[in-house]
C-alpha cells in the first residue's frame, strides 16, 4: 500500500513538472510574438523543451559556426532548456557588456550555478557583487602580484625542470597541473603539500569534464560525479585550511580577503560559506588559465620562430621576470604573443546574460526573460576590425592599431570582467620567458584541437622538453 501511494506521488510530481516545463515553454516560445514591432533574430527553436541541444551536442563549435554563417552575427536557438540569442561584433557585445544590470544580468547554465553554490562572486549581483569585487580586484592586482612573483618564478622553473627531465610531456595535463599548484599555493596556502595539489587537481578535472551535463542527480550520472568531486574537494579544503596559520601573511591575504568579505570569524575559522568561496575562485582561478597556459606551449612548440623571436627580444632587463618592470604595462614581443594566443584560442569562449528588459541588436528585438550569448571566439574570429584574423600573428599587436574595444575580450569587459586578468598575464608571462630562455620544445605527438567548452586536445599531445640552457641561471 506503502509502495502504490510512493509510485503515485511520483508519477503526480513528473506529471506536474512535465505540465510546468510545457508552459514555461509556450509561455516563453509565446511571449513576444504577435506584439506589434517585433522581430525576433533568425533562426530556429527547434523542437519543444530540447530544442536544438540534440544538435548542438553533436556539432558543438560547428553548430554556432554553421549558424552564423547562415544568418550573420545574431541568431536565435533554445539550448539546455531555454530560448538562446547568440551574438558576436564589436558593437553587440559592447551593448551587452555595458547594458549589466540594465537591459541585462549575468548568468550562467543552471548545472554551473547549483555547482558554483549561491555563495560565490559569479552569483553574486548588485552591491554584494560590487564590494566582494573591489576586495578581489585588489589582490589580484599588478601591484600585490609584484610581491609574489619570485615564488611564481620558483614554481614555474621547478615544474619545468620536471618536465625536461621526462622523455615526454603531456602538455594539457601538466599545464593543468601547474597552475592549479600556482593558484592552490597563491590563493591559499604557500605550504600546500605536492599530495594535496594532486588531490586537489583530481577533483578539479573531474568537476571540468562533468560541467556542462544534465541535471540529473543520480549516481552514474555526470552532475553526481561533479557534485561528489566538490564535496571531496570541500573536504580536503577544510583539512588544508585548518592546517593553516602557520604560512605568511601575504600568502593568507587573498583568502583573509575573502573571509573578510563574507563576515568570517575573525580568527580563521573555517565555515561552509567560506569554502564555497575559496572553491570557486580556484575554480575559476586554475580552469581558463590552465587552458591559456596549454595553448601557449602548443604555439610556442607549432611555431619556433615564434620562441625565436622571443629570445631575441628578450632584453637583459625582461630576463629577470622578478624585476618590477615585468609587470608594467608597456607592450612587448612576449605581452604580443601572449595576447595572440588568447585572441586565437580563447580559454572562454563567449559568457551569458539573461534579458531583464526587451532591447534592440540589429533591428531585431532581444526579448525579456531569453538568455544572451556573446561569443568572444566568434568576435575574434570574425571580428571586421582585426586584418587576416585566423592567421597567428603577434607582431600584429606592435605595430598596428588593431585594437578597437570589443573586438578583443578574452578577459570580457564591463562590470563582470575577469578579476584574474593581471594574474593570468603575469604568470602566463613568466612561463613563456623561463620556456623560452632555457627550453626547445618539439612535438612528439600532434592531435587537433576540440574548442568546446575550451580549447583541449582531441587525443593526447605529447611534447618533448630539452634545455638549452640552464634554468634559475640569471645573465
Ligand atoms: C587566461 C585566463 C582567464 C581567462 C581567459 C578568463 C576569462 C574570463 C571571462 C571572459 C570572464 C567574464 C565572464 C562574463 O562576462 O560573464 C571571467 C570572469 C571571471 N573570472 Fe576569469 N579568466 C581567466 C582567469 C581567471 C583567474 C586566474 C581567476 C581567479 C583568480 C578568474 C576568476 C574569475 C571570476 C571570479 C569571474 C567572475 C567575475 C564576475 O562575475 O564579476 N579568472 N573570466
Amino acid at each position: 500500500m506503502l509502495e502504490f501511494s510512493l509510485a503515485l506521488t511520483l508519477c503526480f510530481i513528473v506529471l506536474f513538472e512535465v505540465t510546468y516545463l510545457c508552459f514555461e515553454e509556450y509561455r516563453k516560445r509565446s511571449y513576444p510574438a504577435g506584439r506589434k514591432g517585433v522581430i525576433l533574430p533568425p533562426g530556429s527553436l527547434g523542437l519543444p523543451i530540447v530544442g536544438e541541444t540534440l544538435d548542438f551536442a553533436r556539432k558543438k563549435v560547428n553548430f554556432f559556426r554553421e549558424k552564423h554563417l547562415r544568418y550573420g552575427r545574431i541568431f536565435k536557438t533554445h539550448l539546455f532548456g531555454k530560448p538562446l540569442i547568440r551574438v558576436y561584433g564589436a558593437e553587440n557585445v559592447s551593448r551587452i557588456i555595458l547594458g549589466e544590470n540594465t537591459i541585462v544580468q549575468s548568468s550562467y547554465p543552471r548545472s554551473i550555478k547549483a555547482l558554483m553554490g549561491p555563495n560565490g562572486l559569479i552569483q553574486s549581483q548588485g552591491h554584494t557583487h560590487k564590494t566582494r569585487k573591489a576586495i578581489l580586484m585588489k589582490f589580484l592586482s599588478k601591484e600585490f602580484l609584484e610581491n609574489h612573483i619570485p615564488a611564481f618564478r620558483q614554481a614555474i622553473i621547478r615544474r619545468i625542470k620536471l618536465w625536461c627531465e621526462r622523455s615526454c610531456v603531456d602538455i594539457y595535463k601538466e599545464s593543468r597541473l601547474l597552475f592549479v599548484e600556482l593558484s592552490v599555493r597563491f590563493l591559499i596556502d604557500i605550504n600546500v603539500t605536492e599530495e594535496h595539489i594532486l588531490g586537489i587537481k583530481n577533483e578539479l578535472d573531474i568537476i571540468t569534464e562533468n560541467l556542462f551535463v544534465l541535471p540529473i542527480y543520480f549516481p552514474g550520472f555526470g552532475y553526481y560525479k561533479a557534485f561528489e568531486a566538490k564535496r571531496r574537494l570541500k573536504a580536503l579544503l577544510y583539512q588544508i585550511l585548518q592546517n593553516m596559520g602557520k604560512s605568511s601573511k601575504s600568502q593568507q591575504s587573498v583568502l583573509e580577503a575573502y573571509g573578510t568579505c563574507i563576515e568570517r570569524d575573525a580568527n580563521l575559522k573555517v565555515n561552509n560559506e567560506l569554502l564555497d568561496s575559496i572553491f570557486e575562485l580556484l575554480f575559476t582561478g586554475s580552469e581558463s588559465i590552465s587552458t591559456a597556459g596549454f595553448t601557449l606551449m602548443y604555439m610556442l612548440a607549432k611555431y619556433p620562430n615564434i620562441m625565436k623571436n622571443i629570445r631575441e627580444s628578450l632584453t637583459t632587463q625582461q630576463e629577470l621576470p622578478e624585476s618590477p618592470s615585468f609587470a608594467k604595462t608597456e607592450m612587448t614581443y612576449i605581452d604580443a604573443v601572449v595576447k595572440e594566443t588568447l585572441r586565437i584560442l580563447p580559454p572562454v569562449g563567449g559568457a551569458f546574460r539573461t534579458i531583464l528588459q526587451d532591447f534592440e541588436l540589429e533591428g531585431y528585438t532581444l526579448p525579456k526573460g531569453w538568455s544572451v550569448a556573446f561569443s568572444i571566439r566568434e568576435t575574434h574570429h570574425n571580428d571586421t576590425h582585426i586584418q587576416n584574423p585566423m592567421t597567428f600573428d603577434p607582431k600584429r599587436w606592435l605595430t598596428s592599431d588593431e585594437h578597437v574595444h570589443y573586438s578583443y575580450i578574452p578577459f570580457g569587459g564591463g562590470k563582470r570582467i575577469c578579476p584574474g586578468q593581471a594574474y593570468s598575464k603575469t604568470l602566463l608571462k613568466i612561463m613563456v620567458t623561463q620556456l623560452a630562455r632555457c627550453c626547445h620544445i618539439d612535438i612528439v605527438q600532434d592531435g587537433e584541437l576540440d574548442l568546446w567548452p575550451s580549447p583541449r586536445p582531441k587525443s593526447t599531445i605529447l611534447a618533448h622538453f630539452s634545455l638549452t640552457r640552464m634554468l634559475n641561471q640569471r645573465i
